[in-house]
């Protein structure tokens, strides 16, 4: 079957380099920095809109958004897996479902250079078909397009959407794709209150769930 995932937060614990990155900036600023749970909490929308938020929490001016969004960008860049690593469980479930002849893409509000770079720094890339970002489309998650793009790319057949939080299952709502929820990502509400088809906790829950799904129909 067609199986997408959602990249930071659910296949790689990314914070830790895009809080590097934004405190690079802040310190270049004469600001302190961020802690972690507040980078990750920004995480989830798209690198411009964890700028503003970084932006806002130190209270710069939005007149400077421009400039300091260019630094963030190029320090992530530069060193976009220093310190992020995979999930645990990822790298082993990937492998299975390559080995059981699944398609898989990724469909992230991250920007595209920045997730490719990333994705070939862990070892991640050779396993997707397609890699779809934040700013493959004007529009961003939550909006359907970029999923549905991403589905596309990878050709007829069930679908599954893979991610962590309250963007992605309003996505997947909207895209009407089954959706399984990662609980351990970079949500912030309670589980409960999301729309899912399936919860895991560790990543080798999910193989025996995509085990269970129906491989031949498409998803409307
Ligand atoms: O907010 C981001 O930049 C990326 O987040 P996502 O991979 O969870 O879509
Ligand atoms: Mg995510």
């Amino acid at each position: 079957m067609n199986i997408v995932f959602d990249l930071d937060g659910t296949l790689v614990d990314s914070a830790p380099d895009l809080m590097i990155a934004s405190n690079k900036m802040l310190r270049g600023e004469g600001l302190e920095p961020l802690d972690l749970a507040t980078i990750t909490s920004f995480v989830g929308n798209g690198l411009p809109k964890l700028v503003e938020r970084v932006l806002r929490a130190r209270g710069i001016a939005t007149s400077q958004f421009e400039r300091l969004y260019d630094e963030v960008r190029d320090f992530y860049n530069a060193a976009p897996a220093d310190e992020s690593k995979p999930m645990p469980g990822v790298m082993a479930l990937l492998d299975k479902l390559k080995a059981d002849g699944h398609r898989l893409g990724i469909c992230t509000n991250k920007p595209e250079e920045p997730a490719r770079l990333m994705l070939n720094l862990l070892g991640l890339e050779p396993y997707f078909d397609t890699v779809v970002g934040g700013d493959a489309l004007p529009e961003k998650k939550p909006h359907p397009a970029p999923l549905n793009l991403a589905f596309e790319r990878l050709g007829p057949g069930a679908r599954l959407y893979v991610g962590d939080s309250e963007v992605d299952a309003e996505v997947a709502l909207a895209a009407e794709v089954t959706f399984a929820i990662y609980a351990h990502g970079y949500r912030k509400q309670a589980i409960d209150g999301l729309p899912h088809d399936f919860r895991f906790d560790h990543f080798e829950e999910l193989g025996p769930i995509i085990d269970t799904l129906p491989e031949a129909e498409t998803a409307a």
